[in-house]
């Protein structure tokens, strides 16, 4: 079996007293497309800035590509080939398009550099008609495209993408759906959390549920599908 990109065990993270991951499991395989979902505050983002080291988990081990990074700082963690896009974008808002995306440009882990700027740009059309324009000039799905453009431009192996869609007109969350599905064809594993559990499996390999912190559904979309009432009963549609 190939070293998963990401292999954390038994992740219990606190904010303060409030007791948030409860022994959590997860691993990200080479080139694997996989669906978190869950309800509101169900910890969903705890999870990825657990795994991010954005947040230290009080217990547990996270390693990447083989290495152990348990509490390591997050730009570790990215150097090691995680691009992590977090919930409402954060792109720099005083800088134009080419600058937003030439500043991340670096080789993958591997020393790939599949994505350039001009592959960035041919997938992503509304950017090249943007340019010269500032960050803060964009409109939230273009906000958001160049957020996962400038995590492409990383040459990453594992893309995380936090509510990618969250407050998108149907139209440009479409789009945002047409480029996951590209990057899983170009061979990136990729972790998508996303409200829309009918297009999250439409494209994932693996489905994780979380309750609580917690695990309760691991599976493929079709077993996801043949279960109808988990997701009436874990994610209240
Ligand atoms: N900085 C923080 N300090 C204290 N509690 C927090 C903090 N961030 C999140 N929480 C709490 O941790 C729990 C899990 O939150 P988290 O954001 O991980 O959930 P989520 O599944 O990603 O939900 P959402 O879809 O709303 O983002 C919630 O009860 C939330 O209120």
């Amino acid at each position: 079996m190939t070293t998963p990109w990401i292999d954390a065990k038994g992740i219990h993270t606190f904010y303060g007293s409030s007791h948030i991951l409860h022994g959590i499991d997860f691993t990200v395989g080479q080139g694997e497309t996989i669906g978190l979902m869950g309800r509101n505050g169900m910890g969903k983002s705890t999870l990825l800035k657990s795994l991010m080291g954005l947040i230290k988990p009080r217990s547990g081990s996270v390693a990447v590509a083989g290495r152990d990074m348990t509490g390591k700082p997050p730009y570790e963690v990215a150097r090691l080939g995680i691009a992590y896009v977090p919930e409402g974008r954060g792109i720099f808002g005083n800088l134009s398009v080419v600058e937003n995306l030439q500043m991340a440009a670096r080789a993958g882990t591997r020393g790939q550099r599949d994505w350039t700027y001009e592959r960035v740009l041919e997938t992503f059309p509304r950017l090249k008609e943007r340019l010269g324009h500032g960050g803060q000039q964009l409109s939230g799905g273009e906000q958001q495209m160049l957020t996962i453009g400038r995590a492409l431009m990383t040459n990453p192996d594992v893309l995380i993408l936090d509510e990618a869609t969250e407050g998108l007109a149907p139209l440009i969350a479409r789009e945002i759906w047409r480029i996951c599905s590209l990057i899983k064809d170009s061979g990136i594993s990729s972790v998508i959390v996303d409200k829309n559990w009918k297009h999250v499996t439409q494209i994932t390999d693996r489905n994780i549920i979380l309750v609580k912190g917690q695990v309760v559904f691991e599976g493929s979309s079709d077993a996801l599908h043949a279960q109808p009432q988990l997701l009436d009963q874990y994610l209240g549609v």
